[in-house]
């Protein structure tokens, strides 16, 4: 990646960062990282973000998720590394930036004295391109009055009224933290998904940062988990089936050792019977000595099995290991706090 540092002097949009890579990228992240009173949040934090692709972030609570989205946004200035967002430092000029940007925020951040018409209003005066019809359209779609006080509003309206504001100017960059916290499933199916879409149709850019597993499987094209404040792996999501697979062994002897499988991780144990996750491309011939074990089933991962996986501490591995269960037994050695996470 070509990201350069920029003149200091330099307030203008276009950075000196290579002009193809910013038509090609709208989100540079290079050796990003942050700590908060010496405690770090995202470590040497990597990754891009292809124009017009759906792009999710998950991770379990406290992953670094909304640092990052909040560097992205220019919220936090980067003080160890680079982001460029559609081509720009986003710290630097951030008026201009974020009228290309729609954001709604984690916590909702709406002045809640204000009508829905105050909203739209104020929304008028800080977009060039907000569009008064497309704004209609949605208070429709959305159930919204444009009478409503935001205070009276339930918090699945609220969240409504906040994904209005971050998407009435069709901004070329929509960014949503957990959206779908306030909203219920029919909304998260109905409005939520059809939104993104649409945006990526359109040839717009979506960041999506959310903990249900299955709306990320559905909507995204391509996938970040982060985990302690590093990207441990980025993939496309049509290729992850590809990539991993669980595989099942029964144990022929009584033993408190996971399979021995090269590239494997995320071992869970349910009596005799072990599950792993195994990296297709790198342990392909990977097997365990079939003395010793019988392989029962192989399938492709899906999200849910990849992402506990891979948070999995590698010290669940061993404490597993150490403590054999009696058969017929489950232990899960998903140890990595899975609060909020969809399975
Ligand atoms: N302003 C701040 N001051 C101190 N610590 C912070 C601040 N912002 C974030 N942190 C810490 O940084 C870490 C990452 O938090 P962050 O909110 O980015 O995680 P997250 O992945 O968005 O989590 P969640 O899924 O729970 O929203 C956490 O340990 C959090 O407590």
């Amino acid at each position: 990646m070509s990201i350069s540092s920029q003149d200091s002097s330099d307030h203008l949009v276009v950075s000196s960062i290579d002009a193809d890579d910013a038509e090609r990228w709208a989100v540079q992240v290079e050796s990003l990282s942050r700590s908060f009173r010496g405690q770090p949040a995202l470590s040497d934090v990597t990754l891009q973000v292809p124009r017009g692709a759906v792009f999710g972030l998950v991770g379990l609570n406290g992953a670094g998720k909304t640092t990052l989205i909040r560097h992205l946004v220019g919220a936090l200035r980067a003080l160890q590394g680079r982001v460029r967002v559609l081509g720009q430092d986003p710290t630097l000029s951030p008026e201009r930036l974020l009228r290309r940007v729609g954001y709604m925020a984690e916590d909702e951040a709406l002045p809640t004295w204000m009508l829905i018409e105050d909203l739209l209003c104020w929304c008028r005066s800080v977009y060039p391109d907000w569009s008064d019809d497309y704004a209609a359209e949605l208070c429709d779609l959305f159930e919204l009055s444009p009478r409503s006080r935001l205070r009276s509003l339930s918090r699945g309206g609220r969240a409504r009224a906040s994904l209005l504001a971050a998407i009435g100017h069709r901004p070329a960059l929509l960014i949503l933290d957990e959206p779908s916290s306030g909203l219920d499933p029919l909304a998260r199916a109905d409005i939520l998904e059809a939104i993104i879409r649409t945006t990526a149709d359109e040839g717009r850019t979506v960041i999506f940062s959310s903990h249900l597993l299955d709306e990320i499987d559905r909507v995204c094209d391509q996938i970040a988990l982060i985990h302690q404040g590093r990207v441990l792996e980025t993939i496309d999501a049509d290729s992850l089936p590809q990539r991993y697979e669980e595989r099942c062994y029964r144990a022929n002897l009584p033993t408190p050792e996971v399979p021995p499988i090269e590239h494997a991780f995320g071992a869970r144990r349910n009596g005799a019977e072990w599950s792993v996750v195994v990296d297709r491309q790198r342990g392909a011939g990977a097997e365990p000595d079939s003395e010793r074990w019988t392989m029962m089933s192989r399938q492709p991962v899906t999200l849910q099995r990849w992402f506990a996986g891979r948070v999995q501490t590698p010290r669940a591995d061993s404490l597993l290991a150490s403590t054999p269960s009696p058969v017929g037994a489950s232990s899960d050695a998903f140890s990595g706090g899975q609060g909020g996470i969809d399975e």
